[in-house]
């Protein structure tokens, strides 16, 4: 299944007529060069591409009015001076005689790129549309936004394609209003949105911008605001969201469909954000969604501003949906302080509606008496748009290796299609076999592997040896199941174990050997997806291994779904060198695990009972003995003593 690419040079087809330093920086050359560089690269290519189209007037008035509709259709025959007039009437917008027509097509991109999903013609896709969206209400305009393209995408797979729960994810740096106003009271469209906001001082300057608005009546919690109070956010900061909120409420709300409003002005360099996360982080942020709603994700361009890191992010997030690996989350830092505040407020006021946040931390005192800091900071300026140069290497190639999956299994077991047999013929000793194995990935011809052993034990001891000794790269051991684990997680940090048993462990080994102790073992889905997304993957991604070595101990009772999202979710790691160990009589999870590893989107988990409680307990507990080590696990603001 491929990836839609959905774009027209029309929509470039409109500009500033006049001046107005709100709106200099909306330019065409934000979509000329987004779809220059996936020219370039080649990815337009390996894309399928899908022509654009016009919203006709009922796609249009399912989110707006239908006077402000009449009311933009004056606006092809306006005279300079009167499209000047009429645009006084909104916010930080600019009209063109041309642009009522490309908003259509803007809006069009989106619902093609939703049927080529929703239909099952593709799996996922991009649209790279202007003008953009999220700002737009029922009845205006607003931020470079005449009609709310993502809003009307999700409205359109309900009523269209009968989607019943869809995911928006907006990554853009700037609050998207009108699609909070849009959906704030609908239990059935959740709205998660990171945004620039400094106290209320960072436009649009909405109070209900801030962590506090979660929605209301039967929407309440389905309107997730992320604000940031400071610039130079980092991709640790992204990342600590991703694991400690979206991800977990995203999982227990078990969407059909996931929207991505695709801003990258949230990238390093952007006059508006002034942010400092780095291209590559789209590639995780983009995987870590690709297993939610069997991977159908469709990303619709918001803003990006800056001509270089917009085209970086662009491609980084298109590869990803191509199913190449990720590039390493090298030096990941501690998310910060400012940082972690947000994240404490935000899961501290949507405890109430997630059970995977019951246990969240009371709001930080320094929250709590917000109401002080708001009025002190509302009369100060927004910090002042940075004059010095800003620098970041340019994003690492990446390549694909000439064999995606290898497997070794017994010869009369046939090898699943899309998979290289790595026989044991030609490596007569099973060490040797596995050891070769190991050493085709650290060259990057192989991806991943999926090995049947007869002893796991044995084959884990034999594995992590070789593989320290060939990486001089660390080494995750991720071990699910019962039992003995033959590693020791070793001092000096070369390798993590990370033990999911069902077993309270006899006793924890170290900062490096991590067991996660699970009431009902791995058969519990709920407990163990919340398990995996805010401590594994945390863990994870600190740690940066290069090389992951999966191993499924026999009777380990995890499911298949379960399997595929954990192999899915953990390809984000190590460029997605990973080798998976099973028991060669556990011949039913060759299929689903190798589908996986081709980077097949696992199938949905269904909507999630609530976690028993003593699992969240357990999982607390454990959290907050690990983060003394692990900075990425942190959920709270370290209170002032
Ligand atoms: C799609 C989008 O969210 O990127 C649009 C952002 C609009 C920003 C308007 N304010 C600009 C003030 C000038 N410093
Ligand atoms: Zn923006």
């Amino acid at each position: 299944m491929g990836t839609a690419l959905i774009y027209d040079e029309e929509m470039t087809k409109y500009k500033l007529l006049w001046v107005d330093p709100a709106c200099k920086f909306e330019v065409p050359e934000r979509l000329t060069v987004s779809h220059g560089a996936l020219v370039e690269s080649g990815l337009a290519d390996r894309c399928v591409s899908v022509p654009v189209r016009e919203a006709t007037d009922a796609e249009i008035l399912l989110v707006h009015s239908a006077e402000y509709l009449e009311a933009v259709k004056t606006t092809p025959s306006m005279s300079l001076e009167d499209l000047m007039e009429f645009t006084l009437q909104y916010g930080d917008v600019y009209f063109h005689p041309n642009i009522y027509h490309c908003a259509k097509l803007a809006i069009g991109a989106s619902l093609q790129l939703v049927d080529s999903v929703m239909t099952g013609k593709v799996r996922n896709g991009m649209a790279l549309v202007r003008p953009p969206g999220h700002h737009s209400m029922h009845s205006a305009a607003s931020g470079f936004c005449i009609f709310n393209n993502v809003a009307i995408a999700a409205r359109y797979a309900q009523q269209r394609h009968g989607a019943k729960r869809v995911l928006i994810v907006d990554w853009d740096i700037h609050h998207g209003q009108g699609v909070q106003y849009c959906f704030e009271d609908d239990p059935s469209v959740l709205y998660f949105s990171w945004h620039r906001f400094e106290h209320q001082k960072f436009w649009p300057q909405l109070k209900e911008s801030d962590f506090d608005t979660v929605g209301k009546e039967k929407g309440a919690g389905f309107n997730i605001n992320v604000p940031w109070n400071k610039v130079g956010m980092q991709n640790s900061d992204y990342l600590s969201v991703f694991f400690h909120i979206l991800l977990p409420v995203a999982y227990e709300f078990c969407p059909d469909l996931v929207l991505v409003s695709a801003g990258f002005d949230s990238a390093i360099g952007d006059p508006e954000g002034e942010m400092r996360a780095t291209p590559d982080i789209f590639a995780h942020l983009t995987h870590l969604l690709m297993n939610l709603a069997e991977g159908k994700v469709c990303a619709v361009l918001e803003g990006g501003y800056n001509l270089t890191s917009l085209p970086q992010s662009v491609c980084q997030t298109v590869h990803t949906l191509l199913g190449d690996p990720a590039p390493c989350p090298a030096n990941l830092d501690a998310p910060c302080k400012s940082a972690l505040e947000s994240l404490q407020c935000v899961r501290s006021v949507h405890r109430t509606y997630w059970s995977c946040l019951r246990h969240a931390a009371d709001l930080p005192t320094s929250c709590s008496t917000k109401h002080i800091n708001t009025a002190e900071g509302a009369d100060q300026e927004p910090t002042e748009e940075s004059s010095q140069e800003i620098f970041w290497p340019p994003p690492m190639k990446r390549v694909f290796p000439p064999t995606r999956t290898a497997v070794v299994l017994p010869d009369d077991v046939a090898c699943p299609d899309g998979c290289k047999r790595w026989s044991l013929l030609e490596h007569p000793d099973p060490q040797l076999c596995l050891s070769a194995l190991v050493d085709k990935m650290v060259k990057n011809e192989i991806c991943n592997g999926l090995v049947l052993v007869p002893d796991v034990s044995v084959a884990m001891i034999c594995l992590a040896q070789h593989a320290v000794a060939a990486l001089n790269k660390r080494l995750l051991v991720v071990c699910v199941g019962d039992g003995m684990v033959p590693i020791q997680g070793t001092e000096d940090g070369k390798t993590l174990v990370v033990h999911f048993s069902r077993k309270e462990s006899e006793e924890q080994r170290g900062k490096h050997f991590i067991t996660v102790h699970l009431t009902k073992g791995c058969g519990d889905a709920s407990g163990f997806i919340q398990a995996v997304l805010s401590l594994l993957l945390p863990l994870g991604y600190e740690y940066d291994p290069g090389l992951v070595l999966l191993v499924q101990k026999p009777d380990s009772g995890v499911c298949d779904s379960m399997w595929r999202q954990l192999t899915g979710l953990l390809q984000g790691l190590a460029q997605g060198h990973m080798l998976v160990v099973m028991q060669e009589d556990e011949r039913k999870h060759i299929g689903p695990t190798c589908s996986s590893l081709l980077g097949i989107a696992a199938p949905s988990l269904g909507q999630l009972h609530s976690l028993l409680p003593e699992d969240v307990e357990a999982l607390e507990r454990l959290r907050r003995r690990l983060t003394p080590d692990w900075k990425l696990l942190q959920t709270t603001v370290a209170e002032e003593p």
